[in-house]
């Protein structure tokens, strides 16, 4: 079974990377941010940390974490930022590493793990190779105020929390480029698992 990273910056483009892997090419998906949530839900492993930490202030009125006010926290403060990832990231790690066994012994080919974060934490150590999907600022910018409807205010902090493009093409083993049509972006995923 092959490990593969998919990282990069905000809105390049590597959940829909994600869905070309798992739907084209029969690969099992993990996405970092997705488990991160279902661990921060009331009563699971990082809910009562992250509220001791916080403080009842980013709890919504049904008692789960309110995200948007919480990124408007940790966005700003890197001190912060830190802390949640702290308490975030071995929960999600251990989880993976559970996952991965498991689908060893499912014969699974391709198992996918996508996070902004893989290159700061340490996933180097559990992955065989690590694709950066690349998208130049601008087009970024584009879709995620048409996808998502972030302002430029929003889109700059989470940029600014994030590592330069300089240390993304430096760690990382390949480059996939998505600033076009994702049509080529599907022809340079099918030549790095040919
Ligand atoms: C800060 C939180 C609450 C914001 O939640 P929200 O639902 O509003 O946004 P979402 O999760 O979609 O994040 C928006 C974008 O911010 C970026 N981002 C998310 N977490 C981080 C982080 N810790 N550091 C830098 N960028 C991040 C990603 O590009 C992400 O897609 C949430 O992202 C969170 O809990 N992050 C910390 C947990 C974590 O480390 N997750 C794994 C990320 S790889
Ligand atoms: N080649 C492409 N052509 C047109 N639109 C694209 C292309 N690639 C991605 N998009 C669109 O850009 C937006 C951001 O892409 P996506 O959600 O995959 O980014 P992401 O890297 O997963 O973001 P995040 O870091 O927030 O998780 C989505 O609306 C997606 O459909």
């Amino acid at each position: 079974m092959k490990i593969i990273g998919i990282t990069g910056g905000v809105g390049s483009g590597k959940s829909k990377v994600l869905e070309c892997l798992e739907q084209e090419f029969g690969a099992k998906v993990y996405q970092a941010d997705e488990i991160a949530k279902e661990l921060q839900k009331k009563g699971q492993t990082c809910y009562r940390e992250m509220v001791r930490y916080f403080g009842k202030e980013i709890l919504a009125l049904d008692g789960e974490i309110d995200r948007p006010k919480l990124a408007g926290i940790v966005f700003k403060e890197e001190e912060k930022l830190l802390r949640l990832n702290q308490m975030v990231h071995p929960a999600v790690r251990e989880y993976l590493l559970s996952e991965i066994e498991r689908q060893k012994e499912e014969h699974t080919a391709y198992f996918i793990i996508e996070a902004a974060l893989l290159l700061e934490n340490d996933y180097r150590a559990i992955c065989d190779e690590i694709w950066y999907i690349h998208t130049s600022e601008d087009v970024r910018r584009q879709r995620l105020k048409e996808s998502r409807g972030y302002d430029d205010r929003k889109i700059s902090e989470i940029i600014a929390s994030q590592l330069p493009e300089s240390e993304f093409y430096a760690k990382c083993d390949a480059v996939v480029e998505n600033d076009g049509d994702f049509e080529e972006t599907r022809r340079q995923i099918g030549e790095l698992l040919a």
